[in-house]
């Protein structure tokens, strides 16, 4: 199928349905595809059209439950949006280990997100640096000024931290300015503030400023969760011994420490996205915290305590919302929420750190034992059914006859299919 052009002038001012006769006429799409796209399930078009541009569908990702889970004494359900098979499996999993030893405990550095405002031409740039954090009371009242309602949910203006940076292009002096976004992500208010402070800092300096934006690494707003899993639930030292084996590898070499922190992310990028927040921001956000020390290294730590049981713990970014973004516009992610029954950004975030340490202690515990292929591809068969065309009953029989051969691939699928179908 080729497009016949790409040009489609005022797309934009088009209704979703219009969009997606001009799409199906440029595209070639045929009548199975225009309604497969018109039904939007339980995502409205014209919710849809009021979040991003250009909307013609919507693409629905399955929502999981992980079960499970204790969180700071707390029985908590997890909604969980991915599209990959064994991640909620692996959650249910890990929290059931660590169940008897009470579950998972989390706390919140803070919920200040920082903005950057980028300042050129000055030619004494630590002249410069002094003249801003002298204004520091100016600043305070420029950004409580622009988001009032901030200031009266408890948040605001509450630090400036002014760096010296040497770039290819001169020096620069970046301001930071620290804020408590509460139970918003954050990102248009300090985004706001941002940009009311930037003429002030080149009027007092007599330089330009350029860019004034969040930063995404978040490491104002850290969430940290850790647990331990008693010898007795995860089968012994040897598993024990293995996972911290893992570990060590993920933190001595970044070709692991990337897949590594694929996993943690496998659980924090699933609840992100339940709920409505930002999944690019807080992934950014953790990468760059990964690598913060210069080597890219884990995000979770692994240790053995005073009775031999294994502990884990993490501490990463989580700028996450129940304000703001499409957490409040999208219905699924209102569900979410009220399924998780959080009432703070801080208890999310600190859910959500939950969720990253479970699965990198299931994914963990799989690859020192048994191998990822077996649980993984034993949920990734029904998949690979689908795939091949199995529809209905076909699907788990497909499936289960793919476990049993302990072949879990598309020929083999195929063949399972031929000869159900007779
Ligand atoms: C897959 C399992 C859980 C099987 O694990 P198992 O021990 O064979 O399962 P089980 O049948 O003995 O059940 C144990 C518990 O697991 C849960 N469980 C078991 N099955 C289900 C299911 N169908 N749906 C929901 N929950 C399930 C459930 O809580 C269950 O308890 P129960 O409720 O029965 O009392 C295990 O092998 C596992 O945790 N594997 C890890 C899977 C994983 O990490 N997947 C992510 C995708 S791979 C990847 O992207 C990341 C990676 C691996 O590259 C990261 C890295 O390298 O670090
Ligand atoms: N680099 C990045 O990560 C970027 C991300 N984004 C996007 O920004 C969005 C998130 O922005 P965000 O600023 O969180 O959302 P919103 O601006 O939609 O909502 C936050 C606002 O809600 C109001 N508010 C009401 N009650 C509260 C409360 N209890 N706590 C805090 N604020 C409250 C505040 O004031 P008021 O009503 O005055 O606004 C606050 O500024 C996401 O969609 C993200 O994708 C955008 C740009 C860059």
């Amino acid at each position: 199928m080729t497009t016949k052009t790409s040009r489609i002038p005022g797309l934009h001012k088009l209704s979703p349905q219009e969009r997606l006769q001009k799409v199906a006429e440029a595209a070639g799409l045929g009548d199975g595809v225009l309604s497969h796209l018109g039904n939007t399930g339980n995502l409205e078009a014209a919710t849809a059209d009021s979040m991003i541009e250009n909307v013609i569908g919507t693409l629905n990702i399955p929502l999981g439950i992980a079960t499970n889970m204790v969180i700071d004494g707390e029985e908590v359900l997890i909604p969980m949006a991915t599209e990959e098979s064994s991640v909620v499996a692996a959650v249910c999993n890990a929290a059931r280990q660590c169940r008897s030893t009470g579950g998972f405990t989390t706390a919140m550095s803070g919920s200040l997100m920082i903005a950057q405002v980028q300042l050129v031409g000055v030619s004494n740039p630590e002249f410069a640096r002094l003249q801003i954090l002298e204004h520091k009371a100016d600043i305070q009242a420029i950004c409580d000024e622009t988001d009032p309602v901030l200031v009266k949910h408890g948040g605001g203006f509450r630090d400036i931290e002014v760096r010296i940076l040497e770039g290819r292009t001169g020096p620069m002096v970046v301001t930071h300015l620290v804020v408590d976004t509460r139970d918003a992500m954050g990102a248009n208010a300090v985004n706001s503030m941002a940009e009311a402070v930037a003429p002030r800092i080149a009027e007092w300096t007599g330089g330009r400023t350029y860019l004034r934006i969040l930063s995404n690494l978040a490491d104002r707003r850290l969430a940290r969760a850790r647990a331990t899993w008693s010898l007795e639930d995860i089968g012994g030292a040897e598993v024990r011994d293995g996972i911290l084996a893992a570990f060590d590898f993920a933190d001595i070499d970044p070709y692991r420490a990337a897949t590594h922190n694929k996993g943690v992310m496998n659980g924090v990028s699933a609840v992100v996205l339940a709920t409505g927040n930002d999944t690019r921001a807080v992934e950014a956000g953790a990468h760059a915290y990964a690598a913060r020390s210069g080597q890219y290294g884990s995000l979770t730590q692994w240790e053995i305590d005073a009775d031999g049981n294994l502990t884990g713990s993490i501490e990463m970014p989580l700028a996450v919302g129940l304000i703001g973004g499409a957490t409040r516009s999208h219905p699924t992610a209102r569900i979410a929420l009220d399924i998780l029954g959080v009432e703070t950004a801080d208890r999310l975030a600190g859910i959500i750190a939950a969720v990253g340490l479970a699965q990198n202690f299931a994914a963990l515990k799989a690859l020192a034992t048994t191998g990822i292929q077996k649980g993984h591809m034993a949920l990734h068969a029904k998949n690979i059914a689908v795939m091949v065309g199995a529809v209905g009953d076909e699907i788990d029989k497909v499936a289960q006859e793919l476990v049993a051969k302990g072949k879990v691939r598309m020929d083999v699928a195929e063949d399972i299919l031929k000869s159900l179908r007779g």
